[in-house]
């Protein structure tokens, strides 16, 4: 049970090489069973600049789940039980331009879907239907204040927008695909910004996402193709530089964000709640329990 002493404010889910934070202090780990399954490992809750952080490793601390099997409903399930309101998600991308050069950052302000396997992206997939705005995928708010911390505490040169195209791996693209994704204007390739972003925003989550260019993918001439060894080396010079921008974010964040995010809910779901079984509503209590209540109580059958 979780008190509100110990309510955890913030979730930090880390990608490729980053897989533990050194600089959260009075550090425990948590292990949360969800209606969703596991989450990737034991979440590790910690303080930062006085706030409670949770960690957890997306891939897990070994690295040992692939994009396509990431439990991102369980992960994204288990930091709202904790209390999270505010999401930070590091990842590994490469970079589709050649203005965004391997070591910068990228806050991305959108996203295109390119996945494609078995990826559960909603969490509501069972009597209740919901439908919620994506039109911004990130949290502008959260976005900016990451970007302005990562300007801060770091050397590196911070993008402050981007498209970040989702694939589904875990093969890398094929030079015409990246060529294709070039033609369509698109920034950042990853394989795990989604469903991440569309669970944070079904949880009423301030999601923001920082990504670390690690390569120039297959496109270009002038460099190697992107290899997992090189975006290991890459991300092993730079973590220091992510681990930075978190550790100056949790400096400035709000602990009581007021956006819009918040609430994505209240316009969203479809389903009176007079439909809705009682196990369903029990199910989904934690997710969508006070947008019910404000229905008031359903009507006696
Ligand atoms: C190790 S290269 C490919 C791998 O790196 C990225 O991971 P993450 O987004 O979790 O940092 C990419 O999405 C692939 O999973
Ligand atoms: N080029 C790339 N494609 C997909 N995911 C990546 N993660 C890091 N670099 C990547």
């Amino acid at each position: 049970m979780t008190t509100e002493s110990d309510a955890v404010e913030v979730g930090i889910i880390g990608g490729s090489g980053l897989y533990d934070l050194e600089a959260l202090t009075d550090v425990r780990e948590v292990r949360v069973v969800t209606p969703y399954g596991d989450p990737s490992d034991a979440l590790v809750v910690g303080s930062l600049g006085g706030i409670r952080v949770a960690f957890l490793p997306r891939h897990g601390r070994r690295h040992q789940i692939v994009p396509t099997n990431v439990p991102a409903r369980a992960n994204v399930y288990a930091l709202k039980s904790l209390g999270v309101r505010q999401l930070i998600s590091v990842s590994a991308v490469g970079s589709l331009r050649e203005e965004l050069r391997p070591g910068d950052l990228v806050t991305p302000d959108q996203v295109v879907d390119r996945t494609r396997n078995r990826r559960e992206t909603t969490f509501f997939d069972e009597d209740i239907v919901v439908h919620v705005p994506f039109g911004e995928p990130f949290c502008g708010r959260l976005r900016e204040l990451l970007g302005a911390a990562a300007r801060r505490a770091t050397d590196a040169v911070v993008h402050a927008s981007g498209t970040y195209c989702c694939m589904e791996g875990p093969q890398f693209s094929t030079r015409a695909e990246s060529e294709l994704y070039r033609s369509w204007g698109l920034d950042v390739i990853g394989m795990t910004a989604l469903p991440e972003a569309k669970l944070a925003r079904e949880a009423e989550l301030c999601y923001a996402g920082l990504a670390l260019v690690t390569d120039y993918d297959c496109w270009r001439a002038e460099t190697d193709d992107v290899s997992a060894s090189g975006v290991a080396e890459v991300m092993r010079r730079n973590s220091a530089a992510a681990k930075a921008s978190l550790v100056a974010l949790l400096e400035s964040l709000d602990p009581e964000p007021k956006c819009a995010c918040q609430n994505a809910l209240a316009t969203s779901v479809i389903t009176p709640l007079d439909a809705v079984p009682q196990a369903s509503r029990e199910r989904n209590r934690l997710l969508v329990g006070r947008h019910f209540a404000a229905q008031g109580p359903p009507p006696a059958a």
